[in-house]
Formats: C-alpha cells, structure tokens, sequence
C-alpha cells in the first residue's frame, strides 16, 4: 500500500501528486464537467489536466464514464455543465469536426471505417484542407491536383508505417478488427493532430497486433504528440503510460504513474472493492487467475503481461469481432 502521508512529486506535475493535480505543461485541462443521463451521474470531474507530450490512460472499471468523458472532450457529446480548453483555448460548444481541424483527434471503441470504402480512400477522408471543401478551388483543377498528390503520398506513408499498404485497394470491411483500429489510428494521423485520444485500441485485438499498436502509440509520443487513451484492463497501461488517470464512477479518484497508481487503495478499492490490500501491480499470474475468475466480467485482467516491443508485422487476417454497440 502507498504511504499516504509521503508528499509524492513528478516531473510531470505542478506541486504534489493526487487526484485533479495541477501538472507543469497541461494539454487540456477539465472544470467542473457533468453529465447525467436521466437519474445517473455518468461524468462528474471536478478539475483534472492532461500532460503534454506524454502518454496517458485514462482508466477505470466498466461504466466509469471514460468514453462519456472522451465524447464530451471531443465534441461528441454535451455537457450539463462544466468548461474545457485545449491549447489554452476553450472546447465548450465547439463541434466534433472542429475540435479536430484543431488538432485533437480521436478514435472510437467501436471502429468507425466505412466498409464499403476501400482502405485508402477511408485514409483520404482523415485528411484536413481538401480541396473540395473551397467551391473555387474545386472548379479549378491545378488548385486541387498539387493538393490531392499531396494527401494521396502521406495516405501511402502512413499506411506503409502501419504494415498495411498491401491493404491498400481492399474494403475496409474486410479487414480484421485489429487491422480496422490500425486503420484508425493511421486515419488520425492524416489531419497532423497535437492530440491523440484512443478508446480502447486495444479492444478485441490478438496478442500481436497489441503489440503493433503499443509501439505505434509509443512512436506518437516520439514524434512530439500527446497521448490519452482509455483502457479498462489497467494491466495493459503500465508498460507505455507515463501518467495515469483513474476514474470511477464518473469521477477522478485517482492518478499518478502507473507503478504507484497500481497499489493506490482507491484505485484497488474501485475495481476490486474488498481486496483493498492487493497491489494490483505486483500480482502474480496465479494471484490475477483467481481474480479474475473472482471477478468474472466485472473486471478485465490481462494474466499474460508481455513487454512492449517493436511494432510487429500485421499478420493476422482473422476477423475479430468488435465489443458490442453500447
Ligand atoms: N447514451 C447513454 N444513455 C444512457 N446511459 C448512458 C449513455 N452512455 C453512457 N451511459 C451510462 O453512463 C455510464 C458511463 O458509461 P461509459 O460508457 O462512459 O463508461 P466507460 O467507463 O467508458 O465504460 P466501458 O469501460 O465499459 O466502456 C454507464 O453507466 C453507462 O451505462
């Protein structure tokens, strides 16, 4: 267990460690932001900040409110109340496509390719500044022609970096599920975002292609963008987070890196409830195995923690079906 009367600090952090802290270089920052739906409180975050230039997952157990959360960041969603900025620049009311062109940009848990398109023609549509949105320009081929060679060579880029070029004709619909959430991240990537938001990229992927996408996620970072990503299975955060944020019930109960978050009596409390003197980041295989049957499917455990390593190849071809609309 923490030591709760240890003033703890980070150099990520303005000041002391603990649930809404201030940190040195904030990327959006989060007042008073509800939402309910009819009689329950879905999102109720008091104040919390997003670091720059570092990978944060925002995690919690099922029905914490972290996707409310994201739609509300992103547009997607409206608040009852509260204020948000990115940038420094306030978010509140501002539309979906608009939070994007301003550079945050997101995934959603459930993927959002169009089947019908082939792969890179759902790439070209992640694009900003096409020239078919200005009518003068559209009329007027040299104006669009440059452009569109343009957006055409970073599609091929991209989708050379995410091992799927030879995917590039096909449906989308074809594609795996794992293949389908690479397909949107590198789609994300087409509007030059500062911020990336991921929810649950790594929902109904095989093992390798989990693989694939941690490292793309660390090459986000590498790149000088900012990362928030939601995940459930707080196992899966600890080898590429640099922050992590824990919700439930709507609210910030805690946050932290992710070795002291994983023993933080809160953060036990919240997904385990009575094991509170288990640190879920020193678990044995054995210990997570009982758990999670304990458990069942209250709390996702990943029992085969593998370390991150260089994106491997996209290989598998199995569709994997994603989670169910909710
Ligand atoms: N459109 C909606 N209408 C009614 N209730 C909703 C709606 N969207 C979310 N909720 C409820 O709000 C709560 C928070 O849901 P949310 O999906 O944000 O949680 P989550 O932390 O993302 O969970 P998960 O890990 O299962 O995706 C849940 O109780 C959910 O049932």
């Amino acid at each position: 267990m923490s030591d709760t009367s240890t003033v703890r600090t980070h150099p990520l952090v303005k000041g002391e460690v603990g649930p809404g802290c201030a940190k040195v270089d904030p990327i959006v920052v989060a007042d008073g932001v509800t939402r309910t739906f009819g009689g329950l409180t879905a999102v109720d975050v008091q104040h919390v900040e997003i670091p720059r230039n570092a990978i944060t997952a925002l995690i919690g157990p099922n029905g914490a409110g972290k996707t409310t959360f994201f739609n509300l960041l992103t547009g997607f969603d409206k608040p009852n109340t509260g204020s948000w900025s990115f940038e420094g620049h306030s978010l509140a009311g501002v539309p979906a496509y608009r939070v994007a062109r301003r550079g945050m940009v997101r995934t959603f848990q459930l993927t959002k390719s169009l089947g019908r398109l082939s792969v890179l023609q759902n790439m070209l549509l992640g694009a900003t500044k096409q020239p078919g949105e200005n009518m003068f320009r559209a009329l007027v081929r040299p104006l669009w022609r440059n452009r569109e060679q343009e957006i055409t060579e970073k599609a091929d880029d991209l989708l050379k970096r995410f091992k799927l070029d030879t995917k590039r004709e096909d449906y989308a619909a074809s594609l795996s599920g794992g293949q389908r959430k690479l397909l949107e991240m590198a789609r994300a990537l087409m509007s030059d975002p500062v911020l990336v938001m991921l929810d649950e990229p790594m929902a109904g992927v095989n093992p390798a292609l989990t693989q694939s996408l941690l490292g793309h996620i660390k090459d986000l970072k590498a790149q000088g963008m900012s990362v928030l990503f939601v995940e459930h299975d707080m196992h899966m955060v600890r080898h590429i987070s640099d922050w992590v944020i824990v919700m439930a019930e709507g609210r910030v109960v805690a946050e932290g890196p992710p070795e002291t978050v994983m023993s933080d009596p809160a953060v036990i409390d919240a997904y385990l409830g009575a094991h509170h003197d288990t640190d879920l980041g020193e678990m044995t295989g054995d210990d997570r195995a009982a758990l999670a049957q304990e458990a069942a499917a209250e709390i996702p455990v990943d029992v085969s923690p593998t370390p991150v390593s260089d994106p491997t190849p996209v290989s598998d071809t199995t569709p994997v079906s994603d989670k169910e609309e909710k």
